[in-house]
C-alpha cells in the first residue's frame, strides 16, 4: 500500500452537539449548558488548524445523536479496514449505522468484532507511532477487555491492554497519546499498576512524557499529532517546553465547550490513513 503524504482526518460538524445526558463524569452539571454558536466556533478553529497539516474530510452529522461529533469513537481504521464500534451506552448506539454506512460508502472493508463485545474505536484503541503494528487498547470503562484479543486476531497486530483506573479518564485517548517516533504522552495516575508497568516496559524512559494532573484535566493528552505538530486544548508552560524539547510544535485550540461532554481535540478527529506498516 502506498502511504499518503498528507493524512486525511475525519471530522463531523457539531450541528446537533449538546450535552443532553450524562455518561461520563465531565457531563455532570452540563446538561443543556453548551451553545451551538460556541461549539461551532471552536470546532471551526480546530478544523482550520488541522487543515493546515492534513486534509479534513467531513462526515454529515445526524440529528438526535449529539456525540456523533466525536468521530474518534466511530471505530478503528487500519489500512483499508474499518472495525466498527459497539457503544456501551444506548445514548450512543444510534450512531453506529451512520458510521458503518459512511465507511462502506467510502470503500473501506468492514471487519466485525464478535457480537456482544463493547468497543469504542479510536477512543480506546491507539496505534503506536514508533513500533509498527502495535496497538494500545484501553478498557475498564467503555471497551471490553475481550476486544483486545479479537483485534489482535482480526488485524494481525500486537495489542497491549491497559486497564483504566480513573472514571474521569474513561477512554484511553483522554490520558494516553502515542506521538511520532515513539514518544508517548500520558497521565500515569489514570492507569492501574499493571498497565503502568506495561507502558514503562514498552516505552523507553527518554520517550515517556508523563503529564501532571492539571494538564491531564485540561485534556492535554487528548492531542492530535500530525508529524511534528501537536494540536491540543491547552498545555502548561512546563509541558509545552518538554514537548518542544522533544522536537514537537504545540498548537493550542480552545475546546472547553466539548470538554463539557468529556472530549477535546483528539476525540473530534479520526485518522483515515492508519499505516499498516507491513
Ligand atoms: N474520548 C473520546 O474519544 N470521545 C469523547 C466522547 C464524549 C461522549 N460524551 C461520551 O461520553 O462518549
Amino acid at each position: 500500500m502506498i502511504e499518503r503524504t498528507v493524512p486525511r482526518i475525519l471530522m463531523c460538524a457539531p450541528t446537533f452537539f449538546e450535552v443532553s445526558y450524562v455518561i461520563n463524569p465531565w457531563m455532570t452539571g452540563h446538561v443543556h449548558d453548551t451553545t451551538l454558536e460556541r461549539s461551532q466556533r471552536q470546532w471551526d478553529a480546530l478544523r482550520d488548524t488541522i487543515s493546515r497539516h492534513a486534509d479534513v474530510v467531513q462526515q454529515p452529522p445526524a440529528e438526535g445523536w449529539p456525540d456523533m461529533t466525536f468521530t474518534a469513537n466511530a471505530g478503528l481504521v487500519f489500512g483499508n479496514t474499518f472495525v466498527p464500534s459497539h457503544f456501551r451506552y444506548a445514548e450512543r448506539q444510534g450512531e453506529e449505522p451512520y458510521d458503518r454506512a459512511w465507511f462502506e460508502r467510502h470503500g473501506f472493508d468492514i471487519v466485525e468484532l464478535p457480537g456482544g463485545v463493547f468497543f469504542e474505536g479510536a477512543g480506546d484503541a491507539l496505534f503506536d507511532r514508533g513500533v509498527a503494528r502495535r496497538l494500545w487498547m484501553g478498557h475498564g470503562h467503555r471497551s471490553d477487555v475481550a476486544a483486545a484479543p479479537a483485534l489482535a486476531r482480526l488485524l494481525d497486530v500486537e495489542v497491549l491492554s491497559l486497564k483504566l483506573a480513573d472514571p474521569r479518564f474513561y477512554h484511553l485517548d483522554t490520558c494516553f497519546c502515542p506521538l511520532a517516533d515513539g514518544y508517548t504522552l500520558y497521565f500515569p495516575a489514570a492507569f492501574d499498576a499493571a498497565a503502568l508497568a506495561l507502558i514503562e516496559q514498552h516505552v523507553p524512559p527518554g520517550q515517556r512524557i508523563a503529564v501532571h494532573e492539571h494538564d491531564a484535566l485540561d485534556f492535554a493528552c487528548n492531542a492530535v499529532n500530525l508529524g511534528r505538530v501537536v494540536i491540543l486544548n491547552r498545555a502548561s508552560a512546563d509541558l509545552r517546553s518538554r514537548l518542544e524539547g522533544a522536537g514537537f510544535m504545540v498548537i493550542e485550540v480552545a475546546l472547553d465547550e466539548f470538554m463539557k461532554s468529556g472530549g477535546a481535540a483528539k476525540c473530534l478527529t479520526l485518522k483515515l490513513d492508519e499505516a499498516t506498516g507491513a
